[in-house]
């Protein structure tokens, strides 16, 4: 029985038609890029089995399709929330809860992981932007799905409220523990979030690169894309200046992406550990999207979930948008 999600789905539209296949592990969040128009809704709508396909689509070797989509244990969350006007932001989470009997106690984590206990008995048509997606991804895992499928789920939201959701969103679907699949157009949220990335191109899946995220290093400290990430990078001889308190292994060849505003905070200087001290000696990093883990002492490893934003980006090219890239 293979694990994971695989699929092979096929269907047409008048001047478009969708022929994309891939299999993906059954534990992580993936990104689905793509321009404008290649497909990525449509399959996602597939995969839910809110579109009619040929095919099959499979998730933990359990034959999806062709069933109908309540019966997937999908979730879906839309570029609109489409919450329930009708209902708080409890009745909301409680409605995906009840129709899978999940666990309150399971349920009341969620509320949490997205802190959403204060916004409870708010009717839904006094939240934030910010606060509906929030909502919208609570109700889905409240479900306790098998697969996540986001949609473009903090499309329409301004830079500063999509920083304060991603840590929430990592957060919360890592610790729901079924596989995620999410569409996205920003380099940003894909780089944060994801651990797995596939390409989409004319109804095509036309690349895959498994995590850390393999953008060329010589793609991502150019100027715009730099101030686009709010990051800096700081390669391997820059890094080393500013040496203090943690050491960190990495290839010589990597380098350290660092979001600015972090670069002066004492928990977050990093350097690589070729002349690296005691602490850092011999140990390698762990990398899970945003969570880096680095030993903090000779017997003790310290998560720093969210607390530390970081990537690590490595030069040799493992995926390229054009589809040419390995996945070694
Ligand atoms: N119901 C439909 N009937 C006819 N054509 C459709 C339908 N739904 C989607 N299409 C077409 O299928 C193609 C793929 O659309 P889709 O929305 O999946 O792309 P996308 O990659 O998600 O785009 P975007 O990034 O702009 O959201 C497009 O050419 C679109 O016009």
């Amino acid at each position: 029985m293979s694990e994971g999600l695989s699929f092979d789905l096929a269907l047409g539209h008048p001047g478009f038609t969708l022929s994309a296949s891939a299999d993906l592990p059954g534990q992580g969040i993936t990104a689905l890029v793509g321009p404008s128009g290649s497909g990525k809704t449509t399959l996602l709508q597939a995969i839910a089995g809110l579109e009619a396909a040929a095919g099959h689509v499979t998730l933990n070797g359990r034959a999806l399709h062709p069933l109908p989509p309540h019966k997937r244990g999908v979730a879906v969350v839309f570029q609109n929330a489409r919450l329930f006007g009708h209902m708080d932001v409890a009745g909301n989470i409680g409605f995906g809860a009840r129709r899978r009997g999940t666990d309150p106690a399971a349920v009341a984590r969620i509320v949490a992981a997205l802190d959403l206990g204060p916004l409870m008995g708010r009717s839904v048509s006094r939240l934030s932007g910010g606060e509906t997606r929030r909502v919208a991804l609570a109700r889905a895992l409240a479900a306790s799905p098998d697969l996540l499928l986001l949609d473009e789920p903090l499309s329409g939201l301004d830079a500063a409220r999509r920083d304060e959701i991603l840590p929430y969103l990592s957060r919360a679907i890592r610790a729901a523990g079924c596989p995620a699949l999410f569409v996205t157009h920003d380099l940003e949220e894909s780089l944060r979030l994801a651990d797995r990335h596939l390409a989409m191109d004319g109804g095509r899946i036309t690349g895959a690169a498994r995590r850390p995220l393999a953008l060329r290093l010589d793609d991502i400290p150019d100027d715009h894309m730099a101030r686009r990430l709010g990051a800096q990078v700081l390669r391997p001889s820059q890094a080393m200046r500013a040496a203090e308190r943690w050491s960190l292994v990495i290839d010589p060849a990597s380098a350290i992406v660092m979001r600015a505003e972090r670069l002066h905070a004492p928990d977050a200087l990093i350097l690589p550990a070729r002349l690296g001290n005691a602490q850092g000696a011999g140990r390698a990093v762990e990398i899970c999207g945003q969570d880096v883990v680095w030993p903090s002492s000779l017997s003790d490893f310290a998560s720093v979930a969210g607390g530390l934003e970081c990537q690590i980006a490595i030069r040799r090219p493992l995926f390229r948008l054009d589809g040419t890239g390995d996945d070694s």
